[in-house]
């Protein structure tokens, strides 16, 4: 089982000021991060605020055009991109699915199976796999090779609300049991699991981070999904109160344009039940801190916490 206290202090992965421009518009920039060892930090956006690109520069898929990507000496990574080139009219066993990319031992494919509770299939057909049991097999075929660094591009998409709590349980055991850092996508602003150390919020640049702790804890959110799921599943939401142009400048709500973020174009809005204010410290104590660097302003951005899309409160 893996202590925190045999982590290494240095990150497997770290970005400094990295940004990646394509076609003359920078897609991310001012990128500022690290994973370390048996830590899970989740980046979270709207859809083409950077993450995938984020995460390609962070394994080296990518070269940032600027900043610096440092990654440990022989780092090994796990990665399940959001999108799988698979010829679904051909038939593809799970043991098939495990050994695309290279062999495997027997042992090591059974242990990787069982760890993510398919075990039993083997033999299944990939087609008949449910989104949760297809999910479970591309993370079997990820940690197979007992990667240091295990990178998930939206490990829930196809799964039920039920199905995201156990894969983010499972997630977290994994990390638990083999001690390797987890860099998770989530593409959904409004759910991201308690497992995590580190939210950071890309919206083609870090927006803000902090830990979703302190909202699992909420009397609320414990009577609307029990402790169980308070313990395994926190709820993030932000509301982005500006965008950025392909040009760089920035468009703010009030259809200003600048050359940067606007200093006091947002405030932090209470929500019903949560008892948010504008008060920062009350904000800094739900364990969310907004990006301060550069030109990112602590008061970009709206932020509240609530129910995924569904559900509602009590
Ligand atoms: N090679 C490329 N050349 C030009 N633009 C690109 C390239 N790759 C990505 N982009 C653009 O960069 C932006 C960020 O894309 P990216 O896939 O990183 O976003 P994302 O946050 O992962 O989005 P999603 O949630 O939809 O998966 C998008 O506007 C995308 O169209």
């Amino acid at each position: 089982m893996f202590s925190p206290a045999n982590s290494e202090a240095k990150p497997l992965v770290s970005l400094s000021n990295v940004g990646v421009r394509r076609n003359g518009r920078w897609l991310v920039r001012g990128v500022d991060f690290s994973v370390s060892r048996g830590e899970i930090v989740t980046l979270i956006g709207p859809n083409g605020s950077g993450k995938s690109t984020t995460v390609k520069t962070a394994i080296g898929v990518l070269r940032p055009d600027e900043g610096r990507v440092e990654r440990a000496a022989k780092l090994t990574v796990g990665y399940v991109p959001q999108k799988l080139a698979i010829d679904w009219t051909l038939p593809l066993t799970v043991r098939r699915l495990m050994t695309l990319t290279g062999p495997l031992s027997d042992n090591d494919m059974a242990a990787a199976l069982d760890a993510v509770g398919l075990s039993h299939m083997l033999g299944a057909e990939v087609q008949h796999l449910s989104g949760g049991e297809f999910q479970r097999a591309l993370m079997a075929r990820a940690i197979a090779r007992k990667p240091d660094l295990l990178v998930l591009d939206e490990p829930v998409q196809g799964v039920d609300f039920s199905g995201e709590i156990a894969i983010y349980d499972l997630i977290k055991s994994i990390r638990n049991t083999t001690g390797c850092g987890i860099l998770l996508i989530s593409h959904d602003l409004h759910v991201v699991m308690a497992a995590t150390d580190t939210v950071i919020c890309l919206n083609g640049h870090v927006c803000c981070r902090g830990t979703p702790q302190a909202v699992s804890r909420s009397a609320e959110y414990v009577r609307l999904f029990g402790s169980r799921a308070a313990q395994a599943l926190a709820v993030y939401s932000h509301h982005h109160d500006h965008t950025h142009l392909p040009d760089g400048r920035v468009l703010h709500s009030d259809g200003s344009v600048t050359e940067h973020c606007h200093p006091d174009d947002g405030h932090h809005r209470s929500h019903d039940g949560h008892g948010h204010s504008d008060d920062h410290s009350e904000h800094d104590h739900a364990g969310v801190g907004h990006d301060q660097r550069g030109d990112h302003h602590a008061e970009d951005h709206v932020h509240d916490h609530k129910q995924p899309a569904g559900e509602r409160h009590v």
